[in-house]
């Protein structure tokens, strides 16, 4: 499973399934009640005091369910709401109703939370906004959710037994940012979401005001299958109309992908190649990468892209350095080639080899050098075009991007560089949030590669990759996949190197780019804390060898 949808694509799926009626709302609505409630007693068995937030929605709704059931297994429950049950959508109103029979309701205010008569809960359950957030709350809501957040002081006492509902509340699901005005935020211990993760979980600060993500399955994946024989995304898609289909790069090992998945296919294609090593094979079926440096003392960056490129199974790996930087680079390496690459020139000859199937153009080169280099791939006419992953000061050279690129580069930017070659999307990206869904990492980037005519990767903990064609995956090195570790000098090198080696074995941009992206934080994974940027494409053949 590799979907992630928005909160319009899921509101497109439960529409239909409601439409198609083999469930209701209210079917729906008790499923993913009892799934927080299984999730709480998992976690806190002894939980007996439980105070439940309730929002004017459905997501309101599921409290109500989960209050209920929490009662009827004997915890001693308190249900504030924002609304009246008259003023809720039906499904959340019948729910209101049945915890009303032997229940009642406070008002939802900062006050009646921190009641000195109730005094202190196990677990505080915030069922208040979910995907339905449209714009920052206000007034008694707002207050609630800074005090949850800490705004008395007190944050880590509530994130320590906060229960979010499908997202804490002020989370935008489509895009990971917070709609809440004050730092406060409310944090959860856990979050329960329901049929798959939203973009918003994975991106941004999703994963850091979620918590553990618990996606329970309330049913609907057999019927979505047994409907149109599609994964849930492409589903929404073609139900809604919208936007393409957005990926996560899984985390599972290549095999335990779902095979039919188109969106997750890319790993098992990359698996096909790795596995296709034979005894008819020779080197240059795997593809000859060349990897240009920069000056004397300046050629460490393009070396660790060259390694990287070899381990991840480039047939031949080629440094192109200039005279002055040859002697270095010689005295450096072993199974990498070498080549004098001075000028423009010298590329465009070398080029003129079809052989040569993947480029990695920017890393140390000294943005003059980039410049000129790039100058002769985009205007020379080499024929074919070799792919070309453009990072670092290749980015650098390139400035603001008007036009469309050729369309076999990669771009490979971090928050810095993306600002320098798409200000204005960088611009949208930074500005406040004031309304539902916010423009999200996964937007920019998928502006990006349509203006730029080519694959961006989107660097970060949350990396984001999007072809021309609309396009996109979230790769998420978050929670328990989190490598603060890789923040080091020189892992971006090997990221760019892992793509080109990828594309010189004749992956695709866009799948080349996020199997690498997988790779890096696997091979970061695998050789823990205390990682320099050498030691990621020596920890890459275990990871390789791990996917069988
Ligand atoms: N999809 C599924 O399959 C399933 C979905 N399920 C559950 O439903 C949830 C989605 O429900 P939902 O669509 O009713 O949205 P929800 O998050 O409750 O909020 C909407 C309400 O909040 C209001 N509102 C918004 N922003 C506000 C603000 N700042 N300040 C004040 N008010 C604000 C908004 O008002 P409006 O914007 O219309 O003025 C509206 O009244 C989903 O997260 C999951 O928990 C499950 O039952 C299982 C199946
Ligand atoms: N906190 C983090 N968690 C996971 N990956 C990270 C984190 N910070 C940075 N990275 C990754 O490390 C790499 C850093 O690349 P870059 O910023 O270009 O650095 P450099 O130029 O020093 O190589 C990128 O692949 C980025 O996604
Ligand atoms: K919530």
């Amino acid at each position: 499973m590799t979907d992630l949808v928005t909160s319009a694509q899921m509101r497109a799926i439960e529409r239909t399934a409601f439409e198609s009626g083999v469930v209701t709302g209210l079917d729906l609505m008790e499923r993913a009640g009892e799934g927080v409630v299984a999730a709480i007693q998992m976690r806190w068995p002894d939980a007996q005091r439980v105070t439940v937030l309730c929002g004017p929605g459905n997501n309101g709704g599921d409290g109500f369910v989960v209050a209920r059931l929490l009662r009827e297994a004997g915890c001693a429950v308190r249900v504030l709401a924002a609304a009246v049950p008259d003023r809720m959508p039906p499904d959340a109103a019948e729910n209101a109703r049945r915890w009303l029979e032997a229940g009642v309701i406070l008002p939802l205010t900062r006050k009646t939370l921190n009641d000195p008569d109730w005094g202190r809960s196990d677990l505080y359950v915030d069922a208040i906004f979910g995907t339905g957030l449209s714009r920052p709350p206000k007034g008694d809501i707002a207050s609630v959710l800074l005090r949850l957040g800490g705004a008395s002081g007190d944050g880590e006492y509530y994130s320590n037994r906060l229960v979010a509902i499908d997202a804490p509340s002020g989370l935008c699901l489509d895009s990971g940012r917070i709609l809440l005005a004050g730092e406060s935020v409310p944090h959860a211990a856990l979050t329960v979401t329901f049929h798959c993760l939203k973009a918003g979980h994975v991106l941004s600060r999703g994963p850091e005001v979620c918590g553990e993500v618990v996606v329970h399955d309330i049913g609907l994946e057999p019927w979505l299958r047994n409907r149109k024989g599609m994964n849930s995304q492409e589903f929404a898609w073609f139900m809604a109309g919208r936007t393409p289909p957005l990926g996560l790069v899984s985390p599972l090992p290549f095999e335990r992908m779902n095979a039919d998945a188109r969106v997750g296919s890319f790993m098992i294609e990359a698996l096909n190649k790795f596995g296709r090593l034979s005894e008819e094979t020779h080197k240059y079926t795997y593809g000859h990468a060349l990897v240009l440096t920069g000056g004397m003392g300046r050629t460490g960056a393009a070396r660790l892209a060259a390694r990287a490129a070899l381990r991840v199974g480039a047939g031949l790996v080629t440094l192109g350095a200039p005279g002055g930087a040859m002697l270095e680079c010689a005295a450096q390496i072993t199974a990498l080639m070498l080549r004098r690459v001075e000028g423009g020139g010298d590329l465009a000859a070398l080029l003129g080899d079809p052989r040569i199937t993947a480029l990695c153009l920017g890393p140390g080169m000294g943005v003059e050098r980039a410049a000129e280099m790039l100058a002769v791939v985009r205007e020379g006419g080499v024929k074919p075009h070799p792919t070309v992953v453009v990072d670092a000061d290749g980015l650098t050279a390139l400035g603001p991007v008007a036009a469309p690129l050729p369309p076999g580069w990669v771009l490979t930017p971090h928050g810095g560089e993306f600002a320098r070659l798409f200000p204005d999307l960088a611009a949208k990206l930074t500005a406040p949030a004031d309304t539902g869904p916010a423009y999200s990492k996964v937007d920019a980037t998928r502006e990006a590669a349509a203006r730029a005519g080519c694959v961006v990767l989107f660097k970060g903990p949350d990396t984001v990759i999007a072809a021309p064609d609309g396009r996109a995956a979230v790769h998420a090195a978050t929670g328990a996949r989190a490598v603060p570790w890789l923040a080091t000098a020189g892992a971006g090198d090997v990221l760019a190197g892992l793509i080109a080696g990828l594309c010189a074995r004749g992956l695709g941009g866009f799948e080349a780019a996020c199997a690498a992206a997988w790779l890096h934080v696997e091979a970061a994974r695998a050789f823990g804390p205390g990682l320099i940027a050498e030691d990621l494409p020596e920890a890459l053949p275990g990871v390789l060898r791990a996917l069988g």
